[in-house]
């Protein structure tokens, strides 16, 4: 089968809409449908002097892959025309809009996965409309509770119990029941969409050192042990709490199929080290495909060509190789 892709560049005053020319300078194995401005698509070829071809997209499904040079445009216009680099709060909304509608194209199976370039969450918010991420966004598209934020690079995959929220809420938001969905989801995913098997996970203490016998924090001990041995009782192949600072070393990495970090900061500078610009997020739980860019809008990046675009083709191929899983091939 023929994937289809849904890619949503996101801010357009960043570097997604310079990640959308780019890609489509080369061939694909897929259909690759690109939510977004056609004109700003346009303006942002000729910023960046790459030959393009737009064509609209009416809603049909592809049956052919993309050619080189060919871009195929769901065309949502933007409020005001964007310039790179610099912010405007009147497209605030047309950026949920590209989402909301790749959300929706996927829901229905128009599409078979979406992949998704870098939004600015602050100015989303400066619109008047409350997001905290993409991954909290599909979730919520779905009507899903818990799924789970993963990044991946070679050798290294990390996810997260809690995305984002201020530091000051996150030893409240990790409550037994979230922490055992998150690893539930974890687990059943890096079985049956990653082909481990009896995956080894590491699971991060909350505290410093996990909180040294409960000398420094009492979540180890309270929360994160009980969960872990009910969850090691159903089979899964778990190895925690460690402390965080010193989990991150070979010993422990080399035969673990992935860390389970309890927050954003704990986890993502560690992989981001490692493997920035060859780093894909995916959302686990999500009833569709959804994998991402593992960096921001880069502002002061976007229009300029001489942005790294390898985050965004390991993106695009994880999806690519994700949906070809789903159905077997
Ligand atoms: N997937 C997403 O939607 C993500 C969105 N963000 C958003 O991006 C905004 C800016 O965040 P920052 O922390 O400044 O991170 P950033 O990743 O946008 O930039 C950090 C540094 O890396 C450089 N950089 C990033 N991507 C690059 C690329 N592909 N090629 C060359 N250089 C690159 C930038 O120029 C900058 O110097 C925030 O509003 C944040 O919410 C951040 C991470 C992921
Ligand atoms: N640091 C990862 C990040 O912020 C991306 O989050 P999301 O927008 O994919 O939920």
């Amino acid at each position: 089968m023929l994937p289809v892709i849904v890619f949503t560049p996101g801010e357009p005053a960043g570097i997604g809409p310079d990640l959308a020319i780019m890609i489509s300078q080369q061939a694909w194995p897929a259909a690759i449908v690109v939510c977004a401005d056609k004109n700003l698509l346009q303006a942002r070829a000729e910023q960046l002097e790459l030959p393009i071809t737009i064509q609209e997209y009416k809603g049909h499904r592809p049956t052919t892959p993309s050619p080189a040079g060919t871009i195929l445009v769901e065309h949502i216009p933007t409020a005001v025309a964007a310039v790179a680099g610099q912010l405007n709060v009147a497209n605030g909304q047309y950026v949920v809009e590209t989402l909301t509608r790749a959300s929706q194209g996927n829901l229905s199976g128009e599409f078979d996965a979406v992949v998704t370039g870098p939004v600015h969450k602050g100015i989303i918010n400066d619109a008047g409309i409350a997001f905290s991420g993409h991954t909290e966004f599909f979730a919520n598209q779905a009507n899903r509770n818990d799924v789970v934020m993963m990044l991946a690079t070679e050798g290294l995959r990390v996810a997260l119990v809690t995305t984002h929220i201020p530091l000051a809420y996150v030893t409240k938001a990790i409550t037994p029941e979230r922490l055992t969905q998150i690893i539930t989801i974890l687990h059943h995913d890096l079985v049956n969409k990653f082909a481990e098997v009896n995956p080894k996970i590491l699971v991060c203490g909350l505290n410093p050192h996990a909180g040294e016998n409960g000398h420094l924090g009492r979540e180890e001990i309270e929360v994160i042990e009980p969960v872990l041995e009910q969850l090691r009782e159903q089979g899964i192949n778990l190895i925690g709490p460690l402390p965080a600072d010193t989990l991150f070393q070979p010993k422990y990495l080399d035969d673990a199929a992935a860390v389970v970090a309890m927050y954003h900061d704990q986890g993502l500078p560690v992989l981001k080290y490692k493997g920035f610009g060859n780093a894909v997020n995916i959302t686990l739980g999500l009833p569709f495909i959804r994998t991402s860019v593992d960096h921001g809008t880069a502002l002061d990046m976007a229009g300029s060509g001489d942005i790294n675009s390898g985050s965004c083709l390991l993106a695009i191929n994880t999806a690519i190789d994700m949906v070809r899983a789903s159905h077997n091939e």
